[in-house]
């Protein structure tokens, strides 16, 4: 999960470069292309017509036969034709390579984030998480996050909340170590983030994005990618539970329905619900829900909410939220402001403190009235 987390997100700059390089090796290979093909074309031509002009000639003085003019054109005709095919491949060897220096400049990014040499594994979650007077900043010393301290016991449901640009995803980030913060410390049962196994972590934190990701294959290969060796009948006990077993038994080839990265054939709703299930067959035992629902419908809103609500239980989740009236039953309400932990407490301490939160539900309160 949080490989193809990081591709999608952390390299989906790198990987709009590399397509937008492939695109232009592509044009350049098309307008040499659109040059040496035609060249080869009329060599061709102008060779046939030289046969046909100086054999008719050869026809009337020496008693040439139509035949062996032909039978030249023939020749001729074969001599062109590995030349032409020469041409298409050199066009192909000219993208392939052009591609291909473009991928392995990629591949060959060493990561900024290492794993430690003795890394510690952790294989059940048992406290609480901490962040620690953490400051963290994408780039120099402008810090998206400033001080941030909190605690998150084990079972607790915490939202984070916040203007756009507040930190918000910044704290997901630092939690999943995508990033790793310039100043205080991250904690998982006391044990710094930073010395816990990148196995460990990828076991321990599943996460659920706004835009839920497949991948080319099968939905079924879809799903097992969260745990390999899962039973088949494992994956439709999850998909019943999480109620997506209905609309996949309704494709012509069920399970083995493929689908491509852009999920075809599948609404964003249905491509989150078989992200659940992929998610719930690794069964993390931290979840981060990065507004998993922002970008539904209605309908589709109050099914992947339930599938939530039914993966959320007996677990310890973030959830990134817009639309206050989902976070309302959480343990914690942390409220995000440039950087800062602005208010902390639940919906109701919040509420009565008549502060950013409250103006937030007043003005979402006002925003669906208008609506
Ligand atoms: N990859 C990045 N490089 C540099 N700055 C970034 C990067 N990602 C985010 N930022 C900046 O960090 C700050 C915090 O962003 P963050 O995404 O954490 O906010 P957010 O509260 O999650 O916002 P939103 O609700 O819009 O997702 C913003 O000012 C943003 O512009």
């Amino acid at each position: 999960m949080i490989q193809a987390y990081v591709r999608q997100k952390v390299n989906r700059a790198i990987f709009k470069d590399v397509i937008d390089d492939v695109f232009l090796s592509w044009m350049k290979a098309v307008r040499i292309n659109g040059i040496f093909s035609p060249a080869v074309e009329i060599c061709s031509m102008i060779g046939t017509l030289i046969i046909y002009f100086y054999g008719a000639k050869l026809l009337k003085i020496n008693g040439v036969t139509v035949g062996t003019l032909i039978a030249y054109v023939g020749y001729l005709d074969r001599f062109w034709r590995p030349i032409v095919t020469l041409s298409n491949f050199y066009n192909q060897l000219l993208v392939a390579s052009a591609s291909s220096e473009r991928i392995f400049e990629v591949l060959s990014i060493q990561p900024e984030i290492k794993e430690d040499k003795n890394p510690v594994e952790i294989s059940t979650f048992r406290n609480s998480i901490e962040f620690k007077n953490v400051w963290f900043a994408y780039k120099d010393e402008e810090y998206v996050l400033k001080d941030v301290s909190f605690e998150i016991k084990k079972g607790m449901m915490v939202a984070l909340v916040g203007a756009t640009g507040s930190g918000k995803t910044a704290i997901v980030n630092l939690l999943s170590r995508f990033y790793d913060p310039q100043k205080g410390s991250i904690l998982i049962d006391g044990i710094d983030l930073k010395k816990i196994s990148f196995k460990s972590l990828r076991k321990l934190i599943g996460i659920v994005q706004q835009e839920p990701f497949l991948f080319s294959g099968s939905i079924l290969e879809n799903i097992l990618y969260g745990k390999p060796d899962a039973k088949f009948e494992e994956v439709i006990e999850v998909c019943k539970f999480l109620g997506a077993h209905d609309f996949v038994s309704q494709f012509e080839d069920g399970y083995y329905t493929q689908v491509n990265e852009r999920g075809n054939r599948l609404s964003t709703g249905q491509k989150q619900l078989i992200s659940l299930a992929r998610l719930l067959l690794q069964n993390p035992q931290i979840l981060i829900l990065d507004e998993a629902t922002a970008s539904l419908d209605t309908h589709s809103e109050l099914m992947v909410q339930n599938a939530l609500n039914k993966i959320m239980k007996d677990r310890t989740s973030i959830v990134i939220a817009h639309r206050l009236s989902t976070i309302k039953d959480a343990d914690l309400i942390i409220v995000m402001d440039k950087g800062r932990i602005a208010e902390m407490g639940t919906h109701d301490s919040l509420i009565r403190k008549k502060g950013i939160y409250y103006e937030l539900c007043t003005s979402q309160i006002r925003f669906v009235k208008a609506g």
